[in-house]
């Protein structure tokens, strides 16, 4: 690996600075450098990628064993090593079995617990299943992490498709959340959820209390009202949510990667089992191409590669995710928790410091919002910040196809203004143009060029319906997890997040002041003495 590492930087440095838009001289090469799926097409051509620097990077992949890797994911090999699990996401939306851990096969459990929530959401949207106030209106998810990323951003991602009750999300311990969350919404016609793999997560504990007490005061028995999403049944029972209402996973399903089993249920409960079913065969789809397409065509692998390419070799430490579609708004979000807790790791599987640098910084926000905002450093920085574009070619609104359309050029524009910038003499001529001349014109003019040259990829697809949407959440998944196997990570652990807690923990009863703190360092008391007003 060590060789190819270096062999990936070199050919970095070999095409520093060439003008990308020349690459365009080859007629084929939006061709080559792209790929279709379904009802998707990704392409990756306006990057600095050609094919010396992409046989580096797949003979990485190879040298990897990505292939062999991700046959024992899918198989039920125990690949999270830290924790001894195996990691089966993948079994959540499958059809065929058997797949097996420990000699069981896992299936016919994932389908008893489907069929349970399909029941359970069919009867609360057809009000067979109510509140102490008739049938339910509202939905309170309360979840945090992967609790709540994913089905959050689903929900808002599918509401073209919402004829269930209302589905709300509450993440934060900050009590404004859920304060505003409940504000307006009647207790007798809501349904808590109470989300959390693990049960024990405090800012999902504290705010599930709190629904609780909310709920007491306008429903007798208030546990009637409130569903559980865990693996942990002993604690839902001592929560005195009754089994029927709880639905369990196996530990073989990591927080973030759970929302096509039981942590999905807000989803289901917005768009019906049927649809939910579309969004699990779009999952499953894009698990069928990654298990078989050569590594050449295979859209999770590419999109590694691209990434690995930008960031450990040609040291790009961002990624821009920019949907181009106002429900995938959550996006950016889901997949910051996707790829930065699973890749976000120093130390390699076999205990040794990485050799390259971890995960990418990923972040981004809807276009066209994000060009009155950020863009300005995008086009125009110093830094180079690969930016991943998603959009829809047509809408779910066929009586604002303008919108759409200015939606759609506004993306590609966006591509294309990046890759081909504006040089020194263009710039000068359009200030000609405006009657500059002399000093003023080529002062003026050093501001209105842009460097170029700067890379993107274009996910298209026709329509974000559910299917799509299972698609695409599963193509990040298997991206990330190529990505990982490539650095040597082990993507389905999160120890990064410990430490945090802990101190957390210690820190309330000083702030209760119930603990003066020994021990702390200046900056932390000076700061409790400040939240307590002292
Ligand atoms: O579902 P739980 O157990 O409440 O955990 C929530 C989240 O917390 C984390 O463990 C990180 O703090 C995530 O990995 C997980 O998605």
């Amino acid at each position: 690996m060590d060789r190819l590492w270096s062999e990936l930087k070199r050919q970095a440095a070999r095409v520093e600075g060439r003008p990308m838009g020349r690459l365009f001289e080859d007629e084929g090469r939006a061709r080559r450098y792209s790929r279709s799926l379904g009802d998707m097409l990704f392409d990756f051509s306006k990057t600095q990628l050609d094919d010396d620097a992409m046989a580096v990077l797949l003979d990485l992949a190879r040298a990897a064993e990505v292939e062999a890797r991700r046959d024992a994911m899918f198989g039920g090999a125990k690949i999270n090593e830290t924790e001894g699990r195996a990691v089966l996401h993948t079994a959540l939306r499958a059809e065929a079995g058997p797949i097996l851990v420990d000699g069981q096969d896992v299936l016919p459990g994932v389908r008893a617990t489907r069929a349970r929530m399909a029941d359970f959401a069919d009867k609360v949207r057809s009000g067979e299943i109510k509140g102490a106030g008739g049938a339910y209106t509202d939905v309170v998810n309360i979840g945090i992490g992967g609790s709540d990323l994913g089905p959050a951003m689903a929900t808002l991602a599918l509401a073209p498709f919402h004829d269930g009750p209302r589905v709300h999300y509450v993440s934060n311990v900050d009590g404004a959340h859920i304060h505003d969350t409940l504000q307006g919404l009647d207790p007798t016609r809501t349904l808590v959820i109470v989300a959390s793999k693990t049960f024990t997560t405090i800012e999902t504990m504290t705010n599930a209390d709190t629904a609780r007490d909310w709920m007491a005061r306008a429903v007798a028995e208030p546990a009637s009202q409130f569903a559980a999403l865990s693996s942990a049944t002993d604690r839902t029972g001592a929560y005195g949510i009754d089994a029927s209402r709880v639905f369990g996973f196996e530990d073989w399903v990591g927080g973030r990667y759970s929302m096509w089993g039981p942590i999905g249920l807000g989803l289901m409960l917005a768009i019906g089992p049927g649809r939910f079913e579309e969004f699990l065969a779009g999952g499953r789809a894009m698990d069928d191409h990654f298990r078989s397409a050569a590594l050449s065509d295979n859209l999770p692998v590419l999109l590694a590669l691209v990434g690995i390419w930008h960031n450990q070799g040609q040291g790009h430490a961002t990624r821009a995710v920019l949907p181009y579609d106002q429900r995938l708004a959550r996006l950016p979000a889901y997949l910051q928790q996707l790829e930065m807790e699973s890749n976000g790791k120093r130390v390699a599987m076999d205990g040794r410091d990485l050799p390259v640098e971890s995960g990418p910084v990923v972040w981004g926000e809807p276009g066209t919002n994000g060009q009155h905002a950020f863009y300005q450093l995008i086009h125009q920085g110093t830094r180079v910040i690969p930016c991943e574009f998603l959009v829809a070619a047509e809408g779910h609104e066929p009586e604002l196809a303008h919108h759409h359309r200015l939606l759609v050029a506004n993306c590609l524009a966006q591509s294309e203004a990046l890759m081909r910038g504006r040089s020194l003499d263009e710039a000068r001529a359009l200030m000609a143009a405006r009657g500059l001349e002399g000093a003023e014109l080529e002062r003026q003019a050093r501001h209105r060029v842009f460097p170029g040259n700067r890379p993107s990829t274009t996910l298209i697809y026709r329509r974000l319906t559910p299917h799509v949407l299972g698609q695409i959440i599963a193509l990040y998944e298997h991206r990330v997890f190529v990505e990982g196997v490539i650095l040597g990570i082990n993507s389905f652990d999160q120890w990064g997040v410990e430490l945090g807690k802990e101190l957390a923990k210690a820190l309330e009863p000083v702030l209760a002041g119930e603990d003066p703190g020994a021990g702390k360092d200046g900056s932390t008391l000076a700061l409790v003495a400040f939240a307590r007003g002292g």
